[in-house]
């Protein structure tokens, strides 16, 4: 230690959560982190999609240097105040390996900044592929680890053990397409199996049970559009962080939290896009919108009837 410097504790424990100081990210499972941080931040993703028209009306150019200036004023405008992210991992892909070197430094620079970030990639695949991808993803050995993932069950619940089991053994979590907002999901996920249930229920049954008994919330959440109106789908049991996107661009409202979620709305974590980054680049009118959408969404939640 230096001359005059004085100790403190690098790491700090509060019950299940560990607080690394100076690497700036709290560890311990992923549904207690992202309740401590909606609880220090407020319940709010901004989604980072940095489409071909928003970087060209940002003026920053549609190439990797725009993609680059993109990333980098979304961080300083948002990452040390927003609780949590969500990067669109097609928008870097489109770029190649530069797109991707860009992803992994974004990642690392909201993660520093004590976000949560959820890369959405909707990963799904037979199970020893599904464990490479869990690996790339989840695992901190690897330099694009993030705390949690977009995963589509198309090929079976089962087929995402392997992401599950390597999620909650590193701390983090795991989003499960339930409801999505695209108004071709209901051919899909409103069919109806074996038993009668339709498919978005089966799979938001699959995850209450990971869940069941997990305090204070479950590692493992589901993506259910806020598009989707009242679908007479029972959230009730889920016990893990329900992810809403569809507010905004694609023409929800906080108010369409009620409608959809009911009572399970206390668990849902509100992702809003194109609304909120159509007001870049101007770091003052980015911050704005975040504030109005979290205040939105923050007294739909808290409604009580
Ligand atoms: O059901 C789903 C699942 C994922 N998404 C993704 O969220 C964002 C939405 O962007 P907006 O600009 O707020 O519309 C985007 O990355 C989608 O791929 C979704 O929209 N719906």
């Amino acid at each position: 230690m230096a001359r005059g410097q004085t100790h403190r504790a690098r790491v700090i424990e509060i019950g299940a959560l560990r607080i690394d100081r100076e690497e700036r990210v709290l560890t311990g499972s992923f549904g207690a982190r992202l309740e401590a941080a909606v609880a220090a931040r407020g319940r709010l993703c901004v989604g980072i999609d940095p489409h071909a028209a928003l970087l060209t009306a940002w003026g920053v150019g549609d190439d990797v240097a725009g993609l680059e200036r993109f990333s980098a004023t979304v961080v300083e405008a948002l990452a040390d105040r927003v609780a949590v992210f969500k990067p669109q991992s097609a928008f870097y892909e489109r770029f190649g390996t530069r797109g991707m070197a860009i992803l992994e430094s974004t990642i690392r620079q909201l993660r520093s900044a004590g976000a949560i970030v959820i890369l959405d990639v909707k990963r799904g695949d037979i199970g020893s592929t599904a464990t490479a991808y869990a690996q790339a993803y989840l695992d901190p050995a690897s330099p694009m680890c993030v705390d949690a993932i977009t995963a589509s069950p198309y090929l079976g619940f089962g087929s995402l053990q392997p992401m599950i089991d390597i999620a909650i053994r590193n701390g983090n979590g795991l989003f499960v397409l339930a409801l999505t907002s695209n108004p071709e999901a209901p051919s899909v996920q409103h069919a109806l199996t074996a038993d009668g249930r339709t498919v978005g229920q089966l799979i938001l049954d699959e995850v209450s049970q990971v869940n069941t008994g997990v305090q204070p919330l479950g590692s493992v959440g589901v993506v259910v559009g806020a598009t989707i109106g009242e679908t007479g789908h029972d959230f009730s049991s889920v016990n893990g962080p329900i992810l809403a996107p569809g507010l905004g661009a694609q023409g929800a409202g906080a108010a369409d939290l009620v409608t959809v979620f009911g009572t399970a709305r206390r668990a849902v974590l509100p992702s809003y896009s194109r609304e909120i980054l159509a007001e870049g680049p101007d770091t003052a009118r980015l911050r704005t919108a975040t504030e109005r959408a979290l205040a939105a969404c923050a007294d739909a939640l808290a409604t009580t009837s």
